[in-house]
């Protein structure tokens, strides 16, 4: 199947038919995904001017290594499949950039290993724990990835999430961003092995995928502070209290502050900093042009990012009102309540449902209650 995506031509597998394995991978749905990628790439080298080679490092049909070499990087596609590699390289020499990119037909954690890239973009089936490592060992500049196994990482499929990320996610009301927390933990500690600290300027959890940029500093001091930003949370089942504590020591709480009850849940360690770079956020956004197929969803995700407070968890105001046996309300009507009662309000990133506040659940009862009728 021939197919259009950010300007370049491709040559892809069709769509997957029940009982007929296509041999290598492609999936239409993660196009707003790779126009981020493209979007986050021009953004991040207006800032590091110097940054110059991307891995592409499952690169499958080679969709994003061809992308990114039409737009000038020097790129280094990889797979451990045959057909895979053979499929990159003609998708590279139909758009006549087969003299922009290599392609390797290696184990990517091998390659990386030997050789340093200034950005490299893993994106493997499920977690990306197992190519982590490789990544921040070498690595100059950007660690970009993607991880599809959210029912570990929120917590729904409790062992695995441990055994992957080698920490407790637990399964809540705001399970994408227990999975953007747990796998950004994670990161944090596998990069702090090799003394890199990580900054995460862009990210996103969309549609079953979690989608990360990881800005890296080759320092200890640089990694202690990343790991500074990790932590627990205590969270009430009954009344859907919680409460964030630094430290990598569990203190957690053993009966809810709010309502009095026990069934307290306690997730970590998490990163409980913030997940993007406001600045660098509308700095993608401008480098969304009109023809990208996702531009209007890629910009609204962005814009949603920006005005995002940075709380570590978010409440859905559906899931709270049906606690309360309240109908719920506008969510604008509901933010202003908040807003008018003193407290920080905005909308999240995960759904038209959810919000964040620096009010606690109490408070956001008290400041909303009145309107929910
Ligand atoms: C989800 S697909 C990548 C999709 C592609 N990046 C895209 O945007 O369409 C995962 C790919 O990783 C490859 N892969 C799995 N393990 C690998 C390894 N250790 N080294 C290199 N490639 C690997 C698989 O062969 C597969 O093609
Ligand atoms: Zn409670």
């Amino acid at each position: 199947m021939r197919v259009t995506e950010g300007g370049v031509e491709l040559e892809v597998p069709g769509e997957q038919t029940e009982g007929i394995e296509e041999s290598v991978f492609y999936n239409p749905r993660q196009e707003l995904n790779r126009d981020l990628t493209i979007a986050t790439l021009r953004a991040f080298r207006e800032r590091e001017e110097r940054a110059e080679s991307y891995l592409d490092a499952m690169t499958a049909s080679g969709v994003r290594g061809v992308r990114a070499a039409a737009d000038g990087w020097d790129v280094t596609c990889c797979d451990l499949e045959e057909d895979a590699v053979d499929l990159a390289r003609e998708n590279l020499e139909r758009n006549d950039l087969a003299a922009e990119a290599r392609v390797e037909h290696r184990n990517v954690n091998a390659l990386a290993h030997d050789e340093a890239f200034d950005v490299i973009d893993l994106d493997p089936y499920g977690s990306p724990m197992p190519f982590a490592d490789a990544a921040f060992a070498r690595c100059r500049d950007l660690v970009c990835v993607t991880a599809t196994d959210t029912a570990p990482l929120c917590g729904a499929h409790f062992n695995s999430g441990i055994r992957s990320y080698s920490a407790v996610p637990q399964n809540t009301d705001y399970h994408a961003e227990m999975g953007v927390r747990t796998l950004l933990s994670a990161l944090a500690r596998s990069a702090a092995r090799f003394d890199v600290g990580v900054d995460p300027i862009f990210t996103h959890a969309t549609s079953h995928y979690v989608r990360t940029y990881l800005e890296l500093d080759r320092k200890a001091s640089a990694a202690d502070a990343a790991l500074e930003h990790l932590g627990y949370i205590s969270h009430c089942e009954d009344c859907l209290y919680r409460e964030a504590e630094h430290g990598l020591i569990a203190d957690p709480l053993e009966s809810c502050p709010e309502c009095g009850g026990e069934r307290v849940l306690v997730a970590g360690p998490l990163w409980l900093g913030p997940y993007r770079d406001r600045e660098f956020v509308a700095a993608v956004r401008e480098e969304i042009p009109d023809d990208f197929g996702t531009a209007k969803t890629g910009r609204e995700l962005c814009n949603a990012l920006e005005a995002e407070l940075d709380r570590p968890t978010h409440y859905d105001q559906h899931k709270l009102c049906k606690n309360w046996g309240l109908p719920a309300n506008a969510m604008d009507e509901f933010l202003a309540d908040l807003r008018a009662a003193g407290h920080a309000a905005s909308t999240a990133h995960y759904g038209g449902t959810t919000f964040k506040t620096d009010a606690d659940v109490g408070e956001i009862r008290e400041a909303t209650e009145a309107n929910l009728v």
